[in-house]
Order: structure tokens, then C-alpha cells, then sequence
């Protein structure tokens, strides 16, 4: 038994938390009511694609400074700008994007007035829309900082920041340096020049008077004051901000600067000296100078930003959250194979071999729905049979989306979380079902072991650890995520000796997990992160040990084993999920067992296909889309343009051994009658 602060801590955090056993969770009062009629709410709906309200964004183009772009836009706002462009392409289920959040706003506020040469924007991947223009902008992990020079005519997928530090301060240092990055020739028009002058040029703007002011930032080499100043005062007329540096000391002290960073104003009149500012400091020196006499704003011409789409359509669902829901693994599985796998356009080596095993242990362990273990089944078996070890992604995709339609053999293209939803549309989601996976694999395989036989994986207590492992680190989107559960990989998964102790080890991770997030910005605020089962999903396992909270580790485990195995796992809400409705029949209702998917051939892959280039999202999904509706099933335009040609060709040859046998049979005819005449 291991000691630990379960129970109290989980009564302490959860008063928010709907209260005694029952723990059904309630419509929270955040979720946004449909603001739309029914017949308008299904339009706004289908307009933005599959499985929208799946996820919300992070920025509002009303309320942020930041430019929020879509798929529509993104393309049309950075190619060819009069303006640079930082955009964060991010994914609103991604705990650091959501914990990130506030400071990208901030930055966006703070520099609000650089929007003429460098504007702040955020694109938010997880929404479907989204998805094929994040895959041809290559972003595989989140958050993604990627800058884009002013001018850039050809599509460019942008220039990656990799910067450890994300603070304010450094992106927006970051910014500056960017916007020096450019050439004289591509240099947004409204970006002043950037790079200081010399003491000569000071002498000639003292004498050369020209009606405005002209303020001199002195400063040392690396300081930014002066680049910032002068891109604070782009919108402000009358006005002209220079930068110096201090390496010359006998012309400082000629003018009277004794110190750095020192502002020395020309006045419109001529007049000039030392300008005497409280506080040496980037907001003291720009405020100074944007309230000088006839100094004003000027209104400058910048595009609109983008208008939002309403795609926020949420409709929340009771649940029970001692179940598990097919619904959620479904999402979570379409996201995965169809979103997150989507980012790799070509799998070969180690990644290749990394996702064979990981659709071998979901192929073998998954206890679903029929249609979707079949397709995982063929998956797992196509891709075991492949004699390449290079694969573009698009043959997966086109195996998932329209290879086995016609057996009725699909997955879902929408997500509806249950178990999973948040309490607001940016919380929970994709992270929490793919939790759910991991725990429902490491309870398949402790508890039907035998349906690893035969896959190598029969006698390697770790064998799913390790592949959920891999899967984490090469293809999670939330880098820093798979960073951290690599680390928790490399201190313990190796002294797991049983399959009992994979699933032990799994929750105590996914605790440890919980109890860092505690209190984080992705926190949802209905879901509190606590140690977890809490008592009252599992009272046996919680026992107090001299006044202190303490696991009853095999009442844990026996109680994972019950709330992660296949009778737990209800169908209810999957029902609507593409063809769910036969199959829920065929189970015979919630959690009931179902025999395994008999063996089906596999398809033959397409991989003659070149892997995607360009901005028009991946073929495979241009495929799908152009998948006629025939007979309700997705058969693609060369689908139906083989069954012609073998319709003819079988035709031709039914009219060629008909001719043929006709000949024949006159010969024969002639031949055996002829005497008797
Ligand atoms: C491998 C992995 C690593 C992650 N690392 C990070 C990270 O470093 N930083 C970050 O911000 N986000 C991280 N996340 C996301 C984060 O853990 C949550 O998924 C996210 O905050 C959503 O939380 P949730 O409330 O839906 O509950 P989740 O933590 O996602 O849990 C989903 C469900 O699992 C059940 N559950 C909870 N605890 C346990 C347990 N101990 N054992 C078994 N079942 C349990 C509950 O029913 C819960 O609703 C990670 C996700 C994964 C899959």
C-alpha cells in the first residue's frame, strides 16, 4: 500500500465536482447555449466541417489584439503582406497552449502598435477545418511559432522560433530581430529603419531641421529600448524615433548623455537637448514621446482582421462518470489516425515501425464497437504486410476512409466527446480519451493476455507500456507533454515485471500527471484534477494509515480493471458515429461483448501515390471528400472507374468464348455429319 493524500485532498478539490456516489456530471453553466435555430445550428455546423464544436479557440478576434486566422484566411494574410507575420499554430486541447495563452495575448497587446510592420496571430489546428492547412504548414508539434516575412510570394510553411524561452519579453526581442532579418528590398514599408545611426548622422538630424521631432535613443549594443520606442511610435505623426550606440563617449558627453539608455530630443524649432525621463524604461521613453505637443495618431490603413466563423455549436451530454464511452474512444481514434498521424506525410524507419506496433497493440486490445476493430484489424494486418519501409500517409488515410466502407467497415469522421467533454469547448477532449486508450490497453492486456499471442508481444509484460511509450514520443502533438512522460519512462517503466504492475504503473503516472496540472490554466474547473479513483467511484481503494490517505493498491487494481474493461464501456452517444447504429444492435446493447472481427484481406495499398506538396491539404483527404455517396457507401471516382473497366473487360471476354465456342461447334457439326451425306 502506498501512502499518499488521496481521499482528503480529493475532498478538498472537488467541491465544484458534482457531490455524492451517483457523480453524474451537470450541464455547466459555461457551455454556450446554441445561439442559432436548429436548421441554422446544423448549417454553421456542416460549413465548418466535421466534428466542429470538437474544439474552441483560444483568441477572439473581437476581444485579442491577437489576428485570428483560419484556413480560410491564413494563406491570403502572410503571402505577400505589406506586414510580417508571427503566427502560434496551436491546438486548443494542448495543456500548454491553453496554459500559454495569456502571454500571447499580452505580447499581442504590448505590441499592438507594431501591427503596421509585424502583427501577432494565432491559427488553432485542432479545429477540423483547420486540419488539412496545419498539415501543409507541416505542424506537427504544439504550440508551433512560425515567422513569415513581409513580401513572400511563393507558399513557404514559415520560419520555425525554437527558442527555449517563451516569455513576453523574448518573443518579443524575437520580433525585432526578425524584422531585421530582412532585406532592404522586402522590409515591410512602415517598419522604420532599425539598425542605429552614427554620430555623424546625429550631427546632420541636429542640423537639418524638418518640422517634426526627431528623439535619439541612446543605448548600448544589446539593448532593445530604442527598437522598441521606435516601432511603439509607427502609428504616431510628427514624430521620428532614431537609435544611437554608446561606443563613441566624447560625443555622449559633448551632448550631455551620461548614461544609457538616454533619450535626446531635436524639437520641430530646432531647439535640441536632454530630455529628462523618470524612469530609463521602454514604456517611460514612448509614453514621453507619443504625448509631446502635436504629436498624434495617425489612422493607418491596416486590413480588417479576419471575422470569426461561428462554429461553436455545444451540445452538452449527461454521462456517468463510472463508465467509459465508446464515443470517446472512437474520437479519440479518429483524431489520432486521421489528425495527429496526418502531420507525418511519409512514415519509414523507426517512426514506421513505431506506429505498426502501436496499431498492433490497438488492433489486438481495442474492445469496441465490430466495424471499428475490423478496421483496425485490416490496418494492422496491411500494414504488416507491406514489403516497403517507406509509407506515405495518405495510403493509411485512404485505407481508413474509403478501402473498407463497402464492407461497412468504418470509423467515425466526427468527434463527440462524452466522458470526455469540457466545461468549456477549449478543455478536456482529445488528451482525456487518449488517457482512456492507453489505461483501457494496459487493463486488455492484463486481463486477455492470449490476444497478444502470436504478435511477439505475448511474454513482454512492458510491451504496451513501451509502444504507448514510442507512440507518445514520436507522435503526440503536445511536445513538451511527451517530453515529460518520457521522463517518468525513463525513471520507472523498466522495473515493471507483470502486466498487473503496467497497469499499476500507468495510473500512478497518470497521477503524478494530475497532481502537476493541479491548478493549471488547462485545469477544468468541473474536472479538478485529483488523485483518482476519488472515494466515491471507489471507496475500497482509499484507506487511512496513522491519520494519513492511502491507496488499497489491489482494490485499484481490481477497480481499473472493472471501470477500463469491455462490460464498463458503454455505447450510448455513439449511436450517430458514421455506421454505429448496426453495430450497436449487433452487441446486443452497452458493454456487451462481442466475438472478434473475423479476418478480412486486406486491401491492396496505393502507394504509387506521391505524398502531398502544396497548400491544398493532403490528397488522401481531398479523396474522401470527393468519395461518391453510391448506395450510401464511399466508394472513390477509381474505385468505380476499376468496376467499369472489369465490367467491360469480363464482357468482352463472355462475347470472345461465345464466338469461339460457336465456331466450334459448326466445325464439329461439319466435320461429323459431312460422310453421311
Ligand atoms: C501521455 C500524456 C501526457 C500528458 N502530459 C501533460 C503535460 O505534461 N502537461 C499538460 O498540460 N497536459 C498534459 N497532458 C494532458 C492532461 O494530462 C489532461 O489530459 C488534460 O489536462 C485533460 O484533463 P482531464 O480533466 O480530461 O483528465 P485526464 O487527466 O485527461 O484524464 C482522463 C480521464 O481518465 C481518468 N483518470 C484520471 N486519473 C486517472 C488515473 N490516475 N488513472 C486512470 N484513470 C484516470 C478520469 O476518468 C479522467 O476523466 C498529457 C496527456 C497525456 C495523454
Amino acid at each position: 500500500m502506498a501512502a499518499s493524500g488521496a481521499a482528503a485532498a480529493a475532498a478538498a478539490r472537488s467541491p465544484g465536482a458534482p457531490a455524492g456516489t451517483a457523480a453524474r456530471a451537470q450541464r455547466p453553466p459555461s457551455v454556450r447555449p446554441a445561439r442559432l435555430p436548429p436548421l441554422l445550428v446544423l448549417l454553421a455546423a456542416a460549413a465548418a466541417g466535421p466534428g466542429a464544436g470538437g474544439a474552441a479557440r483560444l483568441y477572439h478576434a473581437g476581444e485579442d489584439a491577437v489576428w485570428v486566422l483560419d484556413s480560410g484566411s491564413v494563406r491570403g494574410a502572410t503571402a505577400n503582406s505589406s506586414a510580417a507575420w508571427f503566427v502560434q499554430f496551436y491546438s486548443s486541447w494542448c495543456g500548454h497552449c491553453i496554459g500559454y495563452a495569456p502571454t500571447w495575448r499580452a505580447l499581442a497587446g504590448d505590441v499592438r502598435d507594431w501591427a503596421a510592420a509585424i502583427r501577432v496571430a494565432a491559427l488553432d489546428c485542432a479545429e477540423e477545418r483547420n486540419h488539412e492547412v496545419c498539415q501543409a504548414y507541416d505542424v506537427r508539434f504544439y504550440p508551433s511559432f512560425r515567422y513569415f516575412k513581409a513580401f513572400t510570394k511563393d507558399f513557404t510553411t514559415g520560419e520555425n522560433f525554437k527558442g527555449p524561452d517563451r516569455d513576453l519579453q523574448t518573443m518579443r526581442q524575437a520580433m525585432i530581430d526578425f524584422l531585421q532579418n530582412h532585406t532592404e528590398a522586402n522590409r515591410p514599408p512602415a517598419c522604420p529603419a532599425l539598425a542605429p545611426v552614427r554620430p555623424s548622422d546625429v550631427l546632420s538630424l541636429i542640423d537639418n531641421r524638418d518640422g517634426r521631432y526627431v528623439a535619439i535613443l541612446f543605448e548600448s549594443s544589446s539593448s532593445y529600448v530604442g527598437r522598441e520606442v521606435i516601432l511603439d511610435l509607427i502609428p504616431y505623426e510628427n514624430v521620428v524615433v532614431k537609435r544611437a550606440l554608446d561606443t563613441d563617449q566624447a560625443f555622449l558627453e559633448k551632448l550631455g548623455v551620461s548614461s544609457v539608455p538616454s533619450c535626446y530630443l531635436i524639437y520641430p524649432n530646432g531647439s535640441h537637448g536632454l530630455v529628462n525621463i523618470v524612469k530609463p524604461l521602454r514604456s517611460f521613453f514612448s509614453s514621453y514621446l507619443k504625448l509631446l505637443p502635436d504629436v498624434r495618431k495617425k489612422s493607418l490603413a491596416l486590413p480588417e482582421k479576419p471575422n470569426e466563423e461561428n462554429s461553436e455549436v455545444v451540445e452538452w451530454r449527461e454521462f456517468d462518470r463510472s463508465k467509459q464511452y465508446t464515443a470517446d474512444l472512437e474520437s479519440g481514434l479518429h483524431y489520432l489516425l486521421r489528425v495527429e498521424l496526418a502531420t507525418h506525410r511519409t512514415l519509414a524507419g523507426a517512426e514506421l515501425k513505431t506506429l505498426k506496433d502501436f496499431v498492433t497493440i490497438v488492433a489486438k486490445l481495442f474492445p469496441g464497437r465490430p466495424p471499428v476493430r475490423k478496421l483496425l484489424e485490416m490496418l494492422q494486418e496491411w500494414l504488416a504486410s507491406l514489403p516497403l519501409d517507406r509509407v506515405p500517409y495518405n495510403a493509411i488515410l485512404d485505407l481508413v476512409n474509403n478501402k473498407m466502407r463497402i464492407s461497412g467497415i468504418f470509423l467515425t469522421n466526427h468527434i463527440k466527446w462524452v466522458g470526455c467533454q469540457g466545461s468549456r469547448p477549449e478543455l478536456r477532449g482529445y488528451t482525456c480519451s487518449l488517457w482512456k486508450l492507453f489505461h483501457t490497453l494496459t487493463v486488455q492486456a492484463g486481463t486477455h493476455p492470449e490476444a497478444l499471442d502470436d504478435t511477439g508481444f505475448e511474454d513482454d509484460p512492458q510491451a504496451v507500456l513501451q509502444t504507448i511509450r514510442r507512440y507518445v514520443h514520436t507522435f503526440f502533438g503536445c511536445e513538451e507533454c511527451g517530453e515529460h512522460f518520457e521522463e517518468m519512462a525513463k525513471e520507472s517503466m523498466g522495473s515493471v515485471k507483470t502486466p498487473d504492475q503496467a497497469i499499476l504503473w500507468l495510473w500512478k503516472k497518470h497521477n503524478l500527471v494530475n497532481s502537476r496540472l493541479a491548478g493549471h490554466l488547462s485545469e477544468d474547473p468541473r474536472f479538478p484534477k485529483v488523485p483518482w479513483p476519488t472515494p466515491d467511484l471507489c471507496p475500497a481503494c482509499h484507506e487511512e494509515t496513522r491519520g494519513l490517505d492511502s491507496w488499497n493498491e489491489g482494490q485499484v487494481l481490481l477497480f481499473l480493471k472493472q471501470h477500463y474493461g469491455s462490460h464498463n464501456l458503454v455505447h450510448t452517444h455513439s449511436a450517430a458515429l458514421g455506421g454505429a447504429g448496426e453495430a450497436e444492435e449487433q452487441d446486443g446493447g452497452p458493454g456487451a461483448q462481442s466475438p472478434r472481427p473475423p479476418r478480412v484481406l486486406p486491401p491492396t495499398p496505393r502507394l504509387s501515390e506521391p505524398p502531398h506538396l502544396g497548400l491544398d491539404g493532403p490528397r488522401g483527404h481531398r479523396d474522401t471528400k470527393a468519395a461518391a455517396p453510391f448506395l450510401g457507401m464511399g466508394f472513390s471516382s477509381l474505385d468505380m472507374s476499376l468496376c467499369v473497366v472489369l465490367y467491360v473487360a469480363s464482357s468482352l471476354f463472355l462475347m470472345v468464348m461465345f464466338f469461339f465456342f460457336r465456331v466450334r461447334a459448326k466445325r464439329w457439326k461439319v466435320r461429323h455429319h459431312h460422310p453421311s451425306v
